[in-house]
């Protein structure tokens, strides 16, 4: 699988810059809005937003037991802030009503920075992404409370109040950050997914 087509699940949310990162990185990006675009898919990001309202279109859309399938078959997918709330499979915090895909073995809370620090952005040091640190931008950002056994934490914020809180990891093939990797021009997020999804 030399070009990965790699979709970006395109409800809501910003979908034009995770479709550029993905090309820059020798995908094929497609948008997806229908369960027979999701059908054509090697992986699928699940961009930021706001995870409410999108889980009301995945659902409008028919969409989420088509996601939900695929994501139990093992579909590698990236959530980025909204999307990591739609990864997770236990929400503090949730919109009235509010559901997610679910699919990884975390505890994510919405809005978690609090209200006074909406957007800020931070340095990460990521191992799985070589040595330069990661400009992290966060806007109205969660983090992962708790995490399971089969967890693998990428990176923790690194000072200030939120300190050690974490902020990307992955299970299998499943991957989320609470920050926006699309709105910097480092793309070595978007580059460690669609190696994930070449592997298949
Ligand atoms: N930038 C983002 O994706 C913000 C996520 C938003 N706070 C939510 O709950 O969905």
């Amino acid at each position: 699988m030399s070009t990965p087509t790699v979709g970006v699940l395109a409800l809501q949310g910003d979908v034009r810059e995770h479709l550029e990162a993905l090309a820059e990185h020798g995908a094929r990006p497609v948008t997806v809005r229908r369960p027979r675009e999701l059908a054509e898919v090697d992986g699928l990001v699940v961009p930021g937003g706001e995870s409410s309202t999108m889980d009301k279109l995945v659902r409008a859309f028919d969409l989420q037991g088509p996601l939900r399938e695929r994501i139990a078959d093992g579909l590698p997918v990236y959530g980025s802030c909204a999307g990591m709330i739609l990864l997770a499979d236990r929400l503090v915090d949730r919109a009235p009503g509010q559901e997610t895909l679910g699919g990884m073995d975390v505890l994510v809370r919405r809005n978690a920075f609090g209200r006074q620090v909406d957007s800020f952005e931070s340095d990460l040091h990521v191992r799985e992404l070589g040595g330069e640190p990661l400009r992290a931008v966060f806007i109205r950002a969660p983090w992962i409370e708790e995490a399971g056994p089969d967890v693998q934490v990428l990176a923790r914020v690194e000072s200030g109040p939120a300190e050690g809180r974490v902020v990307a990891a992955r299970q299998g093939r499943l991957l989320a950050t609470s920050f926006h990797p699309e709105v910097t021009g480092d793309h070595r997020v978007h580059a460690y997914f669609v190696d994930l999804v070449r592997r298949g």
